[in-house]
């Protein structure tokens, strides 16, 4: 079955986490429909289950109860090969710590998603110098992670999420290490996507200027998503 329209919807989404002594339940049937070209934030405070939701929007994590339709897709349906497959073609995600590779250059790093992708190695590194470029990282091709500060790594995290132009980002505090000026950078990145790409971005932060900027802000509270 496929659902069109949406490129990322939930449907009674419940996580608990039974291992601990008691029963945890972070979230609690919750409902989320994002539409092509929307920019939504996510904010709520710490432990509410931000990190959570978007681990299991990703397909990284499981629900323990619901779905999540990625790109019109069914995750729990798909086999692990699928749903890495679907992940690499339809969604970018900037985690918070990154998960750069160490032993490879900026470049190298903004172009793994295409290259896994099969796409030429020249046009690969084209789209990915350009990337870096818009995110002021055109003079930092050739380092490598650990030669970069949080920030510069941030951006090359943020480089790689959209070099395969996927429908959806996820993106965990993706300014919390840059300053205003370059947090201001991303934002009109995203502010550009969304309108000539139609690309849809999915923020979790806990900083209300970039939430401001988004079309919608929701407030994930015991267990669900508030407007607000
Ligand atoms: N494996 C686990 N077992 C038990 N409880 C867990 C587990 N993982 C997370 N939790 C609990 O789930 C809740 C939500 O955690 P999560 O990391 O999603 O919060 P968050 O909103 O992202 O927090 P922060 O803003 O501090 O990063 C927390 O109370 C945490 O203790």
């Amino acid at each position: 079955m496929k659902q069109q329209n949406a490129v990322l919807s939930c449907r009674n989404l419940s996580k608990r986490y039974d291992e601990g002594p008691e029963s945890v339940v972070v979230l609690d049937g919750l409902e989320l429909e994002l539409l092509a070209g929307e920019r939504v934030a996510i904010v709520g405070s710490s432990g509410s289950g931000k990190s959570t939701l978007l681990n299991m929007l990703g397909g990284l994590d499981t629900p323990s109860e619901g779905s999540v339709w990625l790109a019109g897709e069914q995750l729990s349906a798909l086999s692990e090969t699928a749903r890495g497959l679907l992940r690499n073609r339809a969604l970018g995600f900037v985690y918070q710590f990154h998960h750069l590779l160490a032993e490879f250059t900026a470049l190298e790093n903004a172009c793994m998603p295409l290259l896994i992708g099969k796409t030429p190695i020249a046009e690969a590194r084209e789209r990915a110098t350009q990337l870096l470029e818009r995110v002021g990282l055109g003079h930092r091709l050739n380092h490598k992670p650990a030669e970069l500060s949080g920030g510069e790594r941030q951006r090359v995290a943020i480089a790689r999420a959209l070099v395969n132009r996927p429908g959806l980002v996820l993106l965990d505090e993706p300014t919390g290490n840059l300053d205003q000026h370059t947090a201001e950078g991303i934002q009109e990145l995203m502010r550009e996507l969304s309108r000539d790409s139609n690309t849809a971005f999915l923020v979790v932060t806990h900083d209300m200027q970039l939430a401001r900027q988004m079309d919608r802000v929701l407030s994930l509270q015991d267990g669900k998503l508030v407007s607000i």
